[in-house]
């Protein structure tokens, strides 16, 4: 199988390197095009037989599946480039939620797929979010499956619900990052605690709350129940939690959701030419 890459920034190329590393594709198999095509060199110089394309349409020309992976804005060039070239077989992927499928099923005649990723599938670990256009067979959408089925636990979604997951599944890592380490600063400066010492433990902490829930099939209540002895410590700072969070998590998503709706109609806008906020 030919996949293409288009974009090896952040997202790109860690999908790249996770697919090989994980036997999923061979370099062979790989074909990669970016903006400055040193950098797409340079990735390709790391593996022996993968192809650095100076024009984005050569990877889309030689690819059975081609990964869009550049910001929402750059969407629009990239399809311009790619449209003359796209045959109907083939299968054009967007991994932005901002991007719809319809976007992409109005200019190029081919299969169409938004796959969501996320920085866990680095480390073959976390969901990678699949959304089908009409042109994908159920033969297509098991192909694709099977190739994230290597990095990630690929899970089917409605278009309607990819702001909300990407949230919880690829926005998530940042966000619960940035809680731990809050946690650890607060450790430091409290008790003076060495930083490396108290993020290994609170690291750990974090894969083994994750294994509890997926493995251990434990609900987050249980844990906390688990934990939580009745009168003890952890009740007493829970009940701090509860009473300090309340609206935290709703303020969030309200916030992702509206960014998201102002980064859709600049798309719109880019690929029907429709005017936003009357501009
Ligand atoms: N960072 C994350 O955890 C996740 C990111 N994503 C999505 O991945 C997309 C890419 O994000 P990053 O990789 O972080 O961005 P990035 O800025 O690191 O990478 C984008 C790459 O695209 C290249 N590029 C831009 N225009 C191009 C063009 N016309 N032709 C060829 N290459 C072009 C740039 O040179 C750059 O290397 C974003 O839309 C983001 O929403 C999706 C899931 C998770
Ligand atoms: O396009 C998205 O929704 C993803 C989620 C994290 C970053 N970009």
């Amino acid at each position: 199988m030919n996949v293409g890459f288009i974009g090896t920034g952040s997202m790109g190329t860690l999908l790249i390197e996770a697919f090989i590393a994980s036997g999923a594709l061979s370099p062979a198999e790989v074909a990669i095009s970016n903006r400055t095509y040193a950098k797409a060199q340079a990735l390709a110089d790391r593996y022996p037989g993968m192809r650095a394309e100076f024009m984005n349409a050569d990877v889309a020309c030689g690819s059975d599946i081609v990964f869009l992976c550049v910001k929402p804005h750059e969407f629009i060039r990239v399809v311009e480039d790619i449209k003359p070239v796209v045959r109907p077989e083939q299968t054009i992927i967007s991994i932005t939620s901002p991007v719809l499928v319809s976007h992409l099923e109005g200019e190029l005649n081919c299969k169409i797929a938004k796959i969501i990723p996320s920085i866990t599938n680095k480390v073959w670990s976390g969901a990678s979010l699949c959304i089908y256009g009409d042109k994908m067979e159920e033969a297509d959408k098991k192909k694709l499956e099977s190739l994230f089925a290597h990095i990630s636990e690929p899970i089917r979604i409605a278009e309607s619900y990819t702001r909300i997951v990407s949230d919880l599944s690829s926005c998530g890592p940042a966000f619960m990052a940035f809680l731990l380490q809050q946690f650890v600063d607060a450790a430091v400066k409290e008790t003076g605690i060495p930083r490396k010492e108290a993020m290994e433990v609170a690291s750990n902490m974090l894969l083994g709350t994750g294994l509890l829930l997926t493995e251990g099939r434990m609900t987050p209540e249980e844990v906390q129940a688990r934990v939580a002895v009745p009168g003890g410590i952890t009740a007493k700072a829970l009940q701090l939690l509860r009473r300090e969070t309340e609206g935290v998590f709703t303020a969030l998503i309200r916030t992702t959701h509206d960014k998201y709706r102002e980064d859709l109609l600049k798309v719109s806008s880019a690929f029907y030419g429709e005017e936003v906020n009357g501009q």
